[in-house]
């Protein structure tokens, strides 16, 4: 199974480094906090307050035959019991408040994050991996900080108040109880470098388990028409058996601990036991004082054995926090230059103009495009044409910025792209790819996702002049929610419906990626007639396999392993370049020829269109 590119080894150093890093997500419940330790540290101290309680009664009334006497300290033990008790209910109370809380912002951050992180840094990642950080991660920060952290502080407190009480009582036995910390030390630091290591490796698997699940529900429809089933589900089983052999390791590892942690203070017990009574009969030591020493140590009893889960439950916190502060720690490249401007659409002519670009994938060998040079005037279309891998996707890309030239720039009306505010430029770029993604929401909402302001009139528009009028008829009409990834509509609807999205609001520049691939030939001549008369006025890069594509553009630019090698209208560069004769028309005869269909309607450069050439349903 493929491990998650983008995953670092265990952190070295300070295991503890990253979640220490999160405290800035406690401030706020600070006060809570403080409250919460006050709550459980008073429970504490009552709880510990009953034994010493004991002895009074045990060497006092019980040994004087004093009922008035037996029942007021009895009285008062039960008054503490109550106090423990509605302590312990209060601090449970908040803290689930509060850890909910600090877990949906450090959630809420790490989603604004993933928004700012360039297209190439989630292709790093797997999709499961980023899941599994969103989610299970976060649920263990959330356990870490809410209980594992405040019984930590607790038990500590517990264990050092009973070790001095103790050694008070009798300071000889009292030191052998305080003895018995070291071997427990030794152990915990052990157990919890292993423990580290172990919990790493789970989260890395769940991930990639959460991937495998993600991957075969996405693309079931391919799998079960190739019948690859069976394969899916042995892969899937490779990577769950290694998911349970780690979980089984991790247990058996804890059980082992847990079981050193039951045996030293019970034998510590054991041998207090025997010497205390020893004491005892030889009066060095009262019976209530035995009764409230071995009463105090029973009380180490569970901070000790829960020692294990503790150690165990912020080994899985800080494994955690290591993995989200991964994503937290990458920086967005492809950010607002300090003086970045903002451009007006109306002042936008939409002169697009490579100069010199070059790009290379990080961690790709050779770079995709290679000195392209290309102007497209406002208000032409200039469709980009190319053998299938020669980068014509990649340089459309560049155009909103989803991923930064390597050499050279990008400009529009003489403005390098990387000089205007990236909410201006994805404003004035409308961008449809060729795999359409709709998300999981409604109509409107997908068709509205970059430009929300839009009114009801432009989206009807949209709709119009992509052809997408079968929106109206879906079950809610426009509110109708379409399924992951669209999956409910047609390659074609969806296609329609993004290129809908991209045109809503007239943007300064269109850039579509093979936009009409998915629609049979009478929508895509529909769609075509519309979209002349929308890139009347808009200045549009179009990527085209196809002559009907062809027809809509002004020039073409010829792309050969990432350099344009040529650029002309369709019939130059029919008769002038065969590697584009053997591109769009492979069989000349048959080959129609798209200058014709688009002088059928004519090209208006300059002329503005007017929101009703857009069109509304009939
Ligand atoms: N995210 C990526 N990381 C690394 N390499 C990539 C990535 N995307 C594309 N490539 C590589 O860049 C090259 C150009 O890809 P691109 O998608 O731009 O080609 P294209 O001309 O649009 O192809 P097609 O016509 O098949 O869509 C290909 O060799 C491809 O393998």
């Amino acid at each position: 199974m493929a491990a998650d590119r983008a995953s670092a080894p265990p952190t070295r150093g300070d295991p503890l480094h990253n979640l220490w890093r999160l405290r800035r997500y406690l401030r706020p419940y600070a006060r809570e906090f403080c409250w919460l330790l006050v709550a459980g540290l008073t429970a504490t101290a009552a709880g510990l307050a009953v034994p010493l309680l004991v002895q009074r009664v045990v060497d006092g009334p019980v040994a004087r035959r004093d009922p008035v006497g037996l029942w007021q300290l009895g009285g008062l033990v039960l008054l503490l019991g109550l106090v423990e008790a509605v302590l312990i209910f209060v601090r449970r109370w908040t803290q689930t408040s509060s850890s909910v809380g600090m877990e949906a912002a450090i959630r809420a951050d790490l989603y604004a994050h993933l928004q700012r992180l360039p297209a190439g840094c989630h292709d790093r990642w797997q999709s499961g991996q980023l899941i599994a950080r969103a989610t299970g991660d976060l649920s263990m920060i959330r356990r870490f900080l809410s209980f594992g952290l405040l019984f930590l502080i607790l038990n500590l407190a517990t264990c050092l108040a009973v070790v001095v009480l103790l050694v008070r009582l009798h300071p000889p036995l009292g030191l052998l109880v305080a003895a018995s910390a070291v071997p427990l030390f030794l152990v915990s630091r052990r157990f919890a470098r292993s423990y580290h290591v172990a919990a790493r490796r789970m989260r890395e698997q769940q991930g990639e388990v959460a991937t495998l699940v993600e991957e075969s529900a996405q693309g079931i429809r391919t799998t079960r028409a190739f019948g690859r089933a069976p394969e899916l589900v042995a892969r899937f089983g490779v990577g769950a058996r290694a998911l349970h052999d780690t979980a089984v390791d991790k247990g058996r590892l804890l059980a082992r601990t847990s079981a050193l942690f039951d045996l030293v203070p019970n034998l510590t017990l054991g041998v207090v036991l025997v010497t205390g009574v020893a004491a005892a009969a030889r009066g060095t030591l009262s019976i209530g004082e035995l009764v409230a020493f071995v009463s105090l140590q029973l009380m180490l009893i569970w901070p000790v054995n829960s020692l294990g889960w503790i150690i165990a439950n912020g080994q899985e916190a800080a494994t955690a926090a290591d993995r989200i502060q991964e994503v937290l720690d990458t920086p967005p490249t492809i950010v607002d230059r300090p003086h970045a401007v903002t451009l007006h659409r109306g002042r936008v002519r939409g002169r697009l103009c490579f100069e010199q670009v070059g790009f290379g994938y990080p961690g790709a060998g050779a770079p995709v495009l290679r000195g392209v040079e290309l102007a497209v005037e406002p208000g032409e279309t200039l469709a980009l044409v190319g053998a299938t891998g020669s980068g014509k996707s990649t340089l459309l890309s560049l155009v909103p910025r989803l991923h930064e030239v390597g050499t050279g720039r990008i400009t529009l009306d003489g403005h390098d792209l990387r000089d205007l505010r990236l909410a201006t430029l994805r404003r004035l770029v409308g961008v449809a790819f060729e795999e359409p993604t709709l998300f999981s929401m409604s109509v409107w909402e997908n068709l509205t996702l970059g430009r929300p302001d839009a009114d009801r009139d432009e989206v009807v528009a949209a709709l119009a002049l992509a052809q997408a009028d079968f929106a109206y008829d879906l079950p809610w009409g426009l509110a109708t929610r379409v399924g992951e990834q669209g999956l409910s509509l047609s390659g074609g609807q969806r296609q329609r419906l993004a290129l809908a999205r991209a045109v809503l609001g007239r943007p300064a520049v269109l850039v579509l990626d093979d936009p009409l691939s998915a629609l049979d030939v009478h929508t895509e001549a529909l769609v075509e007639a519309a979209l002349r008369r929308v890139l009347r006025d808009t200045t549009a890069l179009i990527v085209a396999h196809r002559p009907s594509t062809v027809a809509l553009a002004d020039r073409v630019a010829l792309l050969d392993r990432g350099r344009i090698t040529a650029v002309g209208t369709h019939s130059e560069l029919l008769g002038s370049e065969p590697a584009y004769r053997t591109l769009l028309c492979p069989d000349p005869p048959t080959c129609p020829d798209p200058p014709a269909t688009a002088v059928a309607v004519p090209v208006q450069r300059g002329t503005v269109t007017s929101g009703a050439e857009w069109g509304a349903r009939p």
